[in-house]
């Protein structure tokens, strides 16, 4: 079944267009991927899916049911967690999560989210004293208090370090086991390497590739460079498949204790890919 059904939608502020007739199907229990540079239109897109925007053209459905009318039982099967929100920093983490919960009929418990975003130790701290990274775990925190269906993750790991980056793909991975649908927009290829079952890159408003990561732009198909060093000398060579010449190499004796084997990485293809359409 379809989570997110978009034909060509649209949008302009005053007279620019910065959403121009996207296409997207996204299916239920599928982590969604949306890439592209900044002001390419990912929030728009997004924002009008969440029922926070009204569009100028196309149709959009998601999870069933036009976001443009839709109600609040509607409303209870997403999740959101926007780029930056500011409110209510006088609230303890556990008030605010107890406080969101309230909104939904069956809510996970308070204490289960804390601990599901590894801010137990900040539980009992009003917001306004967090850092911005335990900040941004508790909107996410907020984001999936309501046991979403579908779940709305605008640049969720902005200001997240290395370690809180790795828990949080765990938990994604876990609410996407649970079969919870998510739209994911980052600007870190790798972690829509490690999370998306597939993603689309957005330039200027339109959708210029969608796949899976790793048949991006042709990237399961690109060529190989074969790379070692030759009585000092650096050599490389590009092959559509690696293995003639590494058997050629093995044959002729070569040390091959430098060699490597390279592809186009997904940020190289995505780079490639919002270069031409700039
Ligand atoms: N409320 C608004 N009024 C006028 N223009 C806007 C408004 N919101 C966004 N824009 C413009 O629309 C374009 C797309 O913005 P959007 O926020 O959707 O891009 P984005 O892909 O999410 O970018 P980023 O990666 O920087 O978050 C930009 O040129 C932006 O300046």
């Amino acid at each position: 079944m379809t989570a997110i059904e978009v034909r060509g939608l649209r949008k302009a502020y005053k007279n620019h267009e910065v959403v121009r007739g996207i296409d997207l199907d996204v299916a239920r229990g599928e982590v969604f991927a949306l890439l592209g540079p900044n002001g390419a239109g990912k929030t728009t897109t997004t924002e009008i899916l969440e029922g926070h925007r009204f569009r100028d053209g196309g149709e959009a459905r998601v999870l069933g049911v036009d976001p443009g009318t839709a109600g609040t039982e509607w409303r209870a099967r997403i999740g959101i967690v926007l780029q930056d929100t500011d409110d209510a920093a006088d609230l303890t983490v556990r008030e605010m999560v107890q406080h969101v919960a309230g909104f939904y009929p069956k809510p996970r418990p308070a204490d289960e989210v804390i601990g599901l975003v590894g801010l137990e130790e900040k539980s009992r701290s009003r917001i306004r004293t967090l850092s911005g990274g335990q900040r941004r775990r508790m909107d996410v925190a907020l984001g999936i208090v309501g046991r979403p269906e579908l779940l709305f993750l605008d640049e969720p790991t902005t200001g997240f370090d290395p370690e809180a980056r790795r828990h949080f793909w765990d938990l994604i991975r876990t609410l996407a086991a649970e079969g919870t649908t998510i739209l994911l927009t980052t600007h870190y290829l790798d972690e829509a390497e490690a999370l998306a079952d597939r993603l689309a890159v957005l330039a200027a408003g339109r959708i210029v590739a969608e796949g899976t990561p790793a048949a991006l732009g042709g990237r399961s198909s690109a060529g190989a460079t074969v790379s070692w060093r030759e009585d000092g000398v650096l050599r490389s060579e590009e092959v559509p498949d690696p293995t003639p010449l590494i058997r050629k190499l093995v044959a002729a004796e070569t040390d091959l204790s430098t060699l490597t084997v390279s592809r186009p990485t997904l940020e190289d293809t995505y780079l490639n890919l919002i270069g031409a359409h700039r």
